[in-house]
């Protein structure tokens, strides 16, 4: 596993200040790799602890070790974020190893790339419970267990969902219903000083990727020449905007989106899939009528 970001003594480098974070304690989920561990090094280089959340302890204790080098501090709990016991117990586990909870990454996600129509009933909530309900039972028990007392940041990462996600419509389903639970979620906390934003990766080089099989990783290397800036983004890209969305720099940004992207959504046509050999006829009212019925509704230049 490389270092992310780093220079050559392996210290994260970062655009932010010194100190930015200075005492303060930030939950990553999905910490133990990729995203999520380029963002607990930048977090820990700007003098924040952090709390590392994910299934498989080895790899967040192996995060743990890497920020250790440099002075990092860094809890490590094992949660499948589908569990909502296993949440409250590990919110509450944080508070009592740190004393306090400054903010929340819900990072922790993924998919399995399938036509809808072989998405299974079961298959289908993994993924929603994964990317959606996981990640409103983390906002809910930082919230409720501290930030509602205190305020602070939760940024939610989803995807790029515009246009829609073909192969992996239950994960843009989910994370377009995380993206309006941001919207809502802004609202309904900023009374507690709370903000609420989102960070939409395109596609990121990141592990995630390696958990993707031959043909998926072909499609990618296809669809990097869809992207108008010409390449794949980074991890390191991608945890620049969380962390600048969890800064006093974002302190009037509350229920916003930032896409980081390389313009793919202004580029569409993306996707490779199969398109229909036949004409498709359309069966409503015949254009050519338009204009009569435009004058019968009132249109004045009749
Ligand atoms: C057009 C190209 C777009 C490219 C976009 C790329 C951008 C996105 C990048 C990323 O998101 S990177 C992150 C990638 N990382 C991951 O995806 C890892 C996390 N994924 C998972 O953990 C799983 O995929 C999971 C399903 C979300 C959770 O796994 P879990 O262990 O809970 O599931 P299972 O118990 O194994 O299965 C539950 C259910 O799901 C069905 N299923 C699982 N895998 C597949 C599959 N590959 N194909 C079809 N169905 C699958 C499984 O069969 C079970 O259903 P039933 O059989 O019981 O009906
Ligand atoms: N890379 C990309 O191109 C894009 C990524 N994203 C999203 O960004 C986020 C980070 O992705 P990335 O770093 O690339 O990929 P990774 O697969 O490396 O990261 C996903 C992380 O989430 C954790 N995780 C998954 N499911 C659960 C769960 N149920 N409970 C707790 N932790 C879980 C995994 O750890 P463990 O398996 O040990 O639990 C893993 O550390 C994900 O939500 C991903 O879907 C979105 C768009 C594009």
């Amino acid at each position: 596993m490389s270092s992310p970001n780093t220079t050559g003594a392996g210290r994260y480098t970062t655009v932010f200040r010194d100190g930015l974070f200075d005492g303060q304690v930030i939950v990553v989920t999905g910490g133990g790799s990729g995203i999520g561990r380029c963002t607990a090094h930048e977090l820990c280089r700007l003098g924040a602890s952090v709390a590392l959340i994910g299934r498989r302890v080895e790899r967040l204790e192996a995060v743990r070790g890497e920020l250790a080098v440099h002075g990092g501090e860094a809890s490590v709990h094992a949660c499948d974020i589908r569990d909502e016991d296993a949440v409250r117990a590990s919110v509450a586990a944080v508070r009592a190893e740190h004393g306090r909870i400054d903010g929340l990454v819900n990072n922790a996600g993924g998919q399995f790339p399938a036509p809808l129509e072989k998405i299974s009933a079961n298959g289908w909530d993994a993924v929603v419970r994964t990317n959606l309900t996981g990640g409103f039972l983390m906002a809910r028990e930082v919230y409720s267990q501290q930030l509602h007392a205190t305020g602070g940041s939760i940024v939610n990462i989803i995807a790029d969902i515009w246009g829609g996600m073909p192969t992996m419509g239950h994960s843009g389903a989910a994370r377009a219903g995380m993206l309006n639970l941001t919207e809502t979620a802004a609202c309904e906390w900023a009374a507690a000083g709370v903000r609420v934003n989102a960070v939409a990766p395109g596609w990121i080089a990141s592990s995630g990727f390696d958990t993707y099989d031959e043909a998926m990783q072909a499609e990618l290397r296809r669809l990097k020449d869809k992207v108008p800036l010409g390449r794949y983004g980074t991890e390191a890209e991608v945890s620049a905007a969380i962390v600048f969305l969890l800064s006093p720099a974002a302190a009037f940004i509350s229920g916003s989106c930032v896409r980081v992207d390389g313009a793919v959504p202004n580029n569409r046509h993306t996707w490779n899939g199969p398109v229909s050999t036949r004409s498709v006829p359309f069966d409503g009212f015949p254009l050519a009528t338009m204009p009569t019925a435009l004058r019968e509704y009132g249109s004045d230049d009749s």
